[in-house]
């Protein structure tokens, strides 16, 4: 059966690539990190595409969410700048349903690797640029929300809660 694909989407550091491999889990779904697939793609890290310019890293995730929205039954982890392109967000919701992970800024500074994001690596602070940004867009392509404000197990729960019925029972019995 082909069955919606559950795409997380939010702010860098808000849960997306940890909470969604543990949704993967619990739905026995399949799992795909978009900056993994990349990675695994180019054959380099995020931060040495970052290196030949931002344009360059949004032209190959573009086309790399183009590829995988094509599929079904999987969980998308995305990157948090997905959403600064429209054509992004029709893609994935060609067969997918949006969620917004929503986990408060002050905890995200708390616990941020930022060596890996090459945008906020020299300046933590950025972080709070982009939330300003891309808050409301996150808010806007969304069709549910959920906060990130427990532990990851009771996160993930959460989210499984919020699909709505025939969603769970498709994605928890295929
Ligand atoms: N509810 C939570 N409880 C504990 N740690 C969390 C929680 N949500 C996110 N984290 C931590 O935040 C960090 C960033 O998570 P990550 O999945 O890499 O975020 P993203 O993919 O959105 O950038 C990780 O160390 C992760 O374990
Ligand atoms: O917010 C962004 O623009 C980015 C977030 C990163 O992913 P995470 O959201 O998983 O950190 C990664 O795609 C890249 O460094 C750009
Ligand atoms: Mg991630």
């Amino acid at each position: 059966m082909k069955m919606r694909n559950i795409v997380l989407i939010g702010m860098p550091g808000c849960g997306k690539t940890t909470i969604g491999k543990l949704l993967a889990e619990s739905l026995n779904m399949k799992f795909c990190d978009v900056d993994a697939y990349i990675q695994e793609n180019t054959k380099k890290s995020i931060s040495e595409i970052f290196k030949e310019g931002e344009a360059v890293f949004r032209s190959i995730e573009r086309k790399a969410v183009e590829k995988i929205s094509k599929e079904y039954n999987i969980v998308i982890s995305t990157g948090g700048g997905v959403v600064k392109s429209f054509v992004n967000i029709q893609n994935l919701k060609k067969n997918g349903i949006i969620i917004f992970i929503n986990r408060p800024i002050e905890k995200i500074f708390e616990d941020i690797d930022i060596s890996t994001r090459p945008l906020i690596k020299d300046r933590k602070e950025k972080l709070y640029l982009l939330y300003k940004e891309r808050y409301a867009l996150y808010k806007k392509y969304c069709d549910i929300e959920v906060m990130n404000t427990q532990t990851l197990k009771e996160v993930v729960e959460k989210i499984i809660n919020s699909l709505s019925g025939d969603e769970k029972i498709e994605n928890i019995n295929h």
